[in-house]
């Protein structure tokens, strides 16, 4: 059985590789990490943890499959943490059915079923994150990814995250770079100026440093939607 925090769409993928493209969500129930600016609290804290739904992977799908009329569309897997699931299952039964599955994980879990996705983005935390990176576990999930498309999507909330960027992005040089400002008005509407201030930032200091082959995208979806949920 699976935690599921919720399932969503269809919408568009607001980050990254495939930012754009119409997608449904699914969003699992915990997290091994606790980023100090997570903006998905409530699949993250077990304070939530009654809001979350068991369901079987056959369950799970039958909702994607209502909320894109039963027409393939590309599911995105993240959570909190979806590694911390077998979602084999899942995207077994939407595969024969031609859904296609990309995931958002941060890199410290890992497992086989990795090599049946068909697009990986893996989102290492920098050091504003508080969080610790392991870089075994990075490269065991790289390896599990197999011939998965995959990217990297880095957000930055200050020039330390961009060093460890830097860095990243020399022991990393063939996986598409993608870095994301950081939303840091979590518990209010967003200023649009703000969030346009810091993406002119980042666009000034990825040229400046010569970093012609990274990309820097904001959260479209906080553009359109703030910080509203299920979008
Ligand atoms: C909510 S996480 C869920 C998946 C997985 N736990 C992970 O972190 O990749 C999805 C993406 O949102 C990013 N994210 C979380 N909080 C953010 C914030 N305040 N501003 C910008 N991006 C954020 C994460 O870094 C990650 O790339
Ligand atoms: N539209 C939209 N795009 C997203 N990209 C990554 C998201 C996430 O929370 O994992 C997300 C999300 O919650 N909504
Ligand atoms: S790893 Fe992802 S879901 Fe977990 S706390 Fe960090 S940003 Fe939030
Ligand atoms: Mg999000």
């Amino acid at each position: 059985m699976l935690i599921i925090s919720e399932i969503f769409g269809p919408t568009i993928q607001g980050e990254g590789a495939l930012i754009g493209t119409p997608t449904v969500f699914v969003r699992t129930g915990g997290c091994d990490f606790r980023c100090s600016w997570c903006d998905t609290l409530h699949a993250v804290d077990k304070k939530y943890k009654d809001d979350w739904l068991t369901m079987s992977a056959q369950d799970v799908f039958e909702q994607v499959e209502q909320l894109s009329g039963g027409k393939p569309i590309l599911v995105t897997l993240s959570g909190g943490n979806p590694a911390t699931q077998d979602l084999s299952e899942l995207i077994k039964i939407g595969k024969a059915k031609g859904y296609r599955f990309a995931m958002e994980t941060q890199g410290s879990v890992s497992a086989p079923w990795f090599a049946m996705l068909d697009h990986l983005t893996l989102s290492p935390k920098p050091p504003s994150s508080k969080m610790r990176f392991d870089q075994v576990r990075f490269d065991t999930s790289l390896h599990n990814a197999n011939n998965t498309n995959i990217s990297l999507k880095i957000v930055i909330a200050d020039h330390t995250d961009l060093e460890w960027a830097g860095e990243l992005k020399s022991q990393y040089p063939k996986l598409p770079l993608y870095l994301q400002p950081c939303n840091l008005e979590l518990k209010n509407t967003p200023s649009l100026e703000k969030l346009t201030t810091q993406t002119l930032n980042l666009v000034d200091e990825v040229l400046k440093r010569g970093w012609f082959d990274t990309s820097v995208l904001p959260q479209l979806h906080v553009y359109l939607w703030g910080n509203e949920k299920g979008v």
